[in-house]
């Protein structure tokens, strides 16, 4: 869990009042939530459209306003990777007096600080948790679908750049190491990336714990980063980042993405000249010299602060809106997406009772099953699986796409007949929404790999049914090749009647029966003890259970023991 301590929110009242952040006392308090560390709360009712929290850019910590900025430009590190780096050197070598940022940073990363090269209790994602541990979550959505239990090679190369990075400023401008960086085996790989990945994790996680401390503080990273520009990209946002989740948001965080990628303006000399006399304006700011020393660094920064007594622009802040109205005594959610629990773990670190997208995948026990089938040899089935992939899954997307159009049709003119009101949701639709949620989804979308989609549509919904994917597919292994070769009438809607036909039942038949062996091969977790003293036993419980309860539902709902 990334939570910040209740009792030390007054850490961040100077950097909150100095940095210029509005937030609404009079409409907003600060609570402790059992289980989810601080949270905020509507002290009065909030009417919807009502701005509870302004944050000027210029207080986010990003890679561009961090004290590193001029080092991280020069090497073109941005986004979350430049904040990955930068807390570093704000946490570990610039910490107290010489960094702006370092109360905010330091609530937030309290327990991370807390930690020093001897600690076990580190706070980390399921993939580098015990191997016990992860012997559990076998077979869980998590492994099956996330692939979460496995260990990250990107995170790894990006810790060998790091170290790199680092022990070169050392070198170059006599900038300290962070401790978590200092590792001369590191530093000295060839640059021609001529070794062993494995070999190196192996090494990294055997020599002491800066690696796991490197990925803890990116796991607290990951669980309050927000989405902020196109220039700074990403960002840590403080009293923004205290909204705790929930799948029901009420609010929005609002920021103008479109602004120029050279200075972040959204009015600027950049935006009209032409492309060549950008990229020398891009170069020039790159070309200043890097290796300004430590105490001049940190002037600069400070000066920049000093600047910022101006009045802030609108497009220069960010802003939270209630979206509905909140009633007092509430608290105050945002969404960092629509994710089953077994995400929120690998992203965020918690997990939430009642989840309606809690899922259990059904991979492997489909694919058991799909290589038994009495009428089918291997190549049919093959024929059948690719023909799905290349075509079936998306004409099934299309036909649940219109469905669901339809229905969002009849509810928007129930609660227009019932309201009597056209009521208009353009505006709801245009807000910029935060990282956590939309960012997040737009990268798996562009991700999305072909021959992973189709097996991750594989699963149980929260209620125990078999997924509408899962369902057409048993139906499609369960045609006869005549069937399957003309008609394929499922996807066909005006065939409809032909669903009820005498040809169409046995098939029918035959599908429910492989659905029942598929979901009857799916066991239930084995539970840990709680006197195995699993550093992760919590969360895994409540992951653990939350499958089992799905399966146990999927099986009465198939008639079966
Ligand atoms: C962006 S922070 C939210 C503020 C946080 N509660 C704090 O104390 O700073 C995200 C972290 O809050 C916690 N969190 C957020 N929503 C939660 C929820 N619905 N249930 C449990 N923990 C939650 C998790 O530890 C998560 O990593």
């Amino acid at each position: 869990m990334s939570n910040t301590n209740f009792g030390k929110l007054d850490q961040i009242k100077k950097f909150v009042k100095e940095s210029k952040i509005f937030v609404n006392d009079d409409l907003l308090t600060f609570k402790n939530v059992n289980d989810a560390g601080v949270g905020i709360f509507a002290k009065e009712d909030i009417p919807e459209d009502t701005i509870i929290v302004k944050i000027p850019k210029t207080a986010i910590f990003t890679a561009k306003n961090c004290t590193i900025s001029n080092l991280l430009d020069d090497k073109d590190i941005d986004g979350i990777m430049g904040i990955h780096l930068a807390v570093l050197y704000e946490l570990f070598i610039f910490k107290g007096e010489k960094s702006h940022w370092f109360d905010y940073l330091s609530f937030i990363f309290e327990d991370v600080l807390k930690h020093n090269i001897e600690s076990k209790d580190l706070y980390l994602p399921p993939g580098y948790w015990s191997q016990q541990e992860k012997d559990y979550l076998k077979g869980t959505l998590m492994d099956v679908q996330y692939q979460g239990l496995k260990t990250h090679d990107d995170i790894l190369s990006v810790y060998i750049e790091f170290v790199r990075f680092a022990y070169e400023w050392k070198k170059d401008c006599d900038l300290d190491i962070p401790e978590i960086l200092q590792n001369e085996y590191i530093a000295n790989l060839p640059d021609d990336g001529d070794y062993d990945l494995k070999e190196i994790e192996t090494h990294l996680l055997t020599v002491n714990n800066s690696f796991l401390r490197f990925i803890e503080i990116g796991y607290v990273i990951s669980s309050r980063v927000f989405e902020i520009d196109y220039y700074h990209q990403f960002g840590l946002v403080c009293i923004v980042d205290l909204f705790n989740h929930n799948f029901n948001e009420d609010i929005h965080f609002e920021s103008e993405y479109e602004v120029c990628e050279v200075c972040g303006k959204t009015e600027c000399a950049h935006l009209h000249v032409p492309d060549s006399d950008d990229e020398d304006a891009e170069e020039d700011s790159n070309n200043e010299d890097s290796c300004e020393d430590e105490d001049e660094v940190i002037e600069d920064e400070l000066n920049d602060e000093g600047n910022n007594e101006n009045e802030v622009e609108s497009d220069d802040e960010c802003e939270i809106r209630a979206i509905h109205e909140i009633e007092k005594g509430k608290e105050i959610f945002n969404t960092y997406g629509q994710f089953p629990n077994s995400a929120l773990l690998l992203k965020y670190g918690f997990v939430i009772p009642n989840n309606p997208l809690d899922k259990v995948a059904l991979w492997n026990e489909f694919d058991q099953v799909a290589k038994d089938i009495d009428h089918l040899n291997d190549s049919d089935v093959e024929e059948r699986l690719s023909w799905w992939k290349q075509e079936g899954l998306s004409l099934l997307e299309e036909e649940l796409d219109a469905i669901d159009e339809l229905e969002e049709m009849e509810d928007q003119e129930l609660s227009d007949d019932e309201n009597n009101v056209s009521s208009d949701h353009s505006e709801d639709e245009e807000y910029e929404e935060d990282s956590l949620q939309e960012g997040d989804e737009e990268d798996e979308d562009d991700e999305v790999d072909k021959e992973t989609f189709w097996k991750d549509q594989i699963f149980l919904d929260a209620s125990g049914e078999a997924s509408p994917y899962l369902e057409r597919l048993c139906v499609i292994l369960s045609m006869s090749k005549d069937q399957f070769h003309t008609e394929k009438l499922q996807f066909n809607p005006e065939k409809l009647e032909d669903v009820k036909s005498n040809e169409i039942k046995p098939v029918l038949s035959l599908a429910l029966k492989l659905l029942k062996k598929i979901v009857s091969k799916k066991k239930l977790f084995r539970i840990p003890e709680e006197t195995e003293k699993l550093p992760n036993f919590s969360e895994m419980k409540k992951i653990l259970l939350i499958e089992n309860d799905i399966i146990l539902r999927a099986k009465e709902n198939f008639g079966l023991d």
